[in-house]
């Protein structure tokens, strides 16, 4: 999916909201273990309930590896569900890889290629090498780590190298990588005040940023300091959309939830455009 076709879903939609699907079995309504895939009934009926709301999904691949070969499988199904029913909608594997060479055109491959989703999650540790192969597909994206949601971001993404943040470095270098328009970024909304520093890196870059709902950050002040003239917002909830209830009527619940993010985003795209 090319970034002109995703800015324009997010004017038509009136949302930048990215749901994401973190399955864990010990959380969804018991009446779905019943199923024969209870993954895939879930994201299924989260999808249907959601998708008018939102322009991305992002399974986060943790909660599907660690249900061993039928979490894979309930992978694979959601993202053909997605692919084949709403083709519009923009999709994340949140698995955040990065190797060397050899193995990241493995990885790239694995998500982009064989499972077909638009875009993965890497860790940009290793560097240029181990970055490009993901770049290397045509209208699909690589979203780069910059600065995460979590506390451990302080451990090494803020440390001065050379009089500035590690992140800085991760933002700049990763510029003069090959097909580096295919880049987005990872930033987490605990760290909005973090922002007007790297939008001057990256005036364009969409970010996707994580950590709104469970995680405490705040829609407003991510989007004072990160929209753009082009959105450059793809705004992450997880839990706060998936288990707002294990009641029977879960997915109408998370529809609210996902509406009223919704309704919030349209709020603060209608100060800008
Ligand atoms: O890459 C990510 O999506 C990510 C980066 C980051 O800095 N922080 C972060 O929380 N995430 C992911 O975003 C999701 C956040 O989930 P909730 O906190 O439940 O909304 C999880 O899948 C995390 O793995």
């Amino acid at each position: 999916m090319t970034t002109e076709h995703l800015v324009a879903q997010i004017h038509k939609k009136q949302s930048f909201l990215c749901v994401g699907l973190d399955v864990d079995l010990a959380k969804i309504p018991e009446h779905l273990l019943k199923e024969e895939d209870p993954i895939f009934a879930f994201n299924k009926a989260i999808i249907d309930a959601t998708h008018e709301f939102c322009v991305a999904y992002k399974p986060n691949t943790a909660f599907y590896e660690a249900y061993g070969i039928r979490g894979w499988k309930a992978l694979e199904k959601t993202i053909k569900y997605l692919n084949d029913k709403y083709p519009e909608i923009f999709t994340i594997a949140d698995a955040k890889r990065g190797d060397i060479g050899n193995t990241s055109t493995m990885y790239a491959k694995a998500f982009l290629d064989d499972l077909g989703f638009d875009s993965v999650t890497v860790a940009p540790y290793m560097g240029k090498d181990s970055v490009e192969p993901f770049l290397a597909f045509k209208d699909k994206h690589t979203i780069l780590l910059a600065l995460t949601s979590n506390e451990g971001a302080f451990d090494f993404q803020t440390k001065e190298i050379e009089g500035k943040e590690l992140y800085k470095h991760v933002l700049q270098t990763s510029k003069t990588y090959k097909n580096s328009e295919n880049l987005m970024y990872v930033v987490g909304a605990t760290k909005a005040k973090y922002l007007g520093d790297i939008r001057q890196i990256i005036p364009d870059s969409f970010l996707l940023v994580p950590g709104v709902g469970a995680q405490g950050g705040s829609l407003s002040e991510v989007c004072a300091y990160g929209m753009t003239n082009n959105v450059g917002l793809l705004v992450n909830s997880s839990r706060g959309i998936l288990y707002a209830s294990n009641e029977e009527d879960f997915a109408q619940s998370s529809r609210e939830q996902a509406k009223d993010l919704q309704k919030q985003m349209k709020i603060e795209l209608e100060k800008k455009f």
